[in-house]
């Protein structure tokens, strides 16, 4: 389990604290207004982002003194960097090996990302040759390849037409529940948390202010959710 309790950072003008657990296996959507601070709750937990107080925890183990590469953690944004002069086996590869050498082990591993988000026949095309929702399958093979427990996904699909964005989310949820993944995912769109989330964390102003299951989307209790829904 991913644990930050009281999870504190600051900006000049906005401090941000955020109490949260999110279970192996289990998708918690974080919902909220431009400038709410999800991006920087992400950017925390993946060490990005300056930690002034509280905990943050897996499986009991505080990550804070870990930096980004040593935490049990994937990021994943919505440009998810492909390298455009490499093959789509060399943009998952990336994600093991900086250097690219990798061991058989992490070669089946690559191959076998590859084959849960259906890229296998993909591996030696450069990623231009690829449409867009394929692209966004590099970026989540090369996350899933690199098989860390925790996986932020910051807005990852927006950019996709609806039906492509529901396959992939699709995907996301088969991938969480065969990976036992703790998966993160901020997003704009209501109608993907109630497709995918477990939970659902509505942030408001630098602090989470409502959390329940999927039916919260339906009878939202705060008036701040309740006015971010348009009710
Ligand atoms: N590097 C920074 N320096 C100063 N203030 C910042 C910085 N990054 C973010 N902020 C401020 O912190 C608040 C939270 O920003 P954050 O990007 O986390 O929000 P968000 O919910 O992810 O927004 P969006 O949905 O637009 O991506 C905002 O008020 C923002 O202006």
């Amino acid at each position: 389990m991913l644990e930050l309790d009281k999870l504190a950072s600051r900006y000049p003008e906005q401090s941000l604290c955020f109490t949260l657990q999110i279970s192996s296996g289990q998708i918690t959507a974080l919902i909220g207004p431009s400038g709410a601070g999800k991006s920087t709750l992400l950017s925390m937990v993946a060490g990005f982002a300056k930690v002034e107080s509280g905990t943050l925890t897996f499986n009991g183990l505080s990550l804070l003194g870990l930096p980004p590469a040593e935490r049990p953690i994937t990021t994943l944004f919505q440009d998810n960097n492909l390298f455009w002069h490499m093959s789509v086996y060399q943009n998952i590869a990336i994600g093991l090996s900086p250097s690219l050498r990798l061991t058989s082990d992490q070669q089946s591993q690559v191959q076998q990302a590859a084959e849960q988000v259906g890229l296998a026949a993909l591996l030696a095309r450069k990623p231009d040759t690829l449409s867009g929702g394929q692209q966004q399958r590099v970026g989540l093979a090369r996350s899933l390849a690199r098989r860390k427990p925790v996986l932020l996904l910051d807005e990852p699909f927006s950019a996709l037409d609806p039906a492509l964005r529901f396959e992939l989310l699709g995907l996301l949820r088969q991938q969480t529940d065969a990976l036992g993944l703790a998966v993160l995912l901020v997003t704009h769109h209501p109608e993907e948390a109630v497709r995918v989330a477990d939970n659902i964390a509505f942030v408001h102003n630098g602090g989470i202010v409502e959390t329940g299951g999927r039916e919260l989307l339906s009878a939202p209790r705060t008036e701040e959710f309740k006015a971010y829904l348009g009710r």
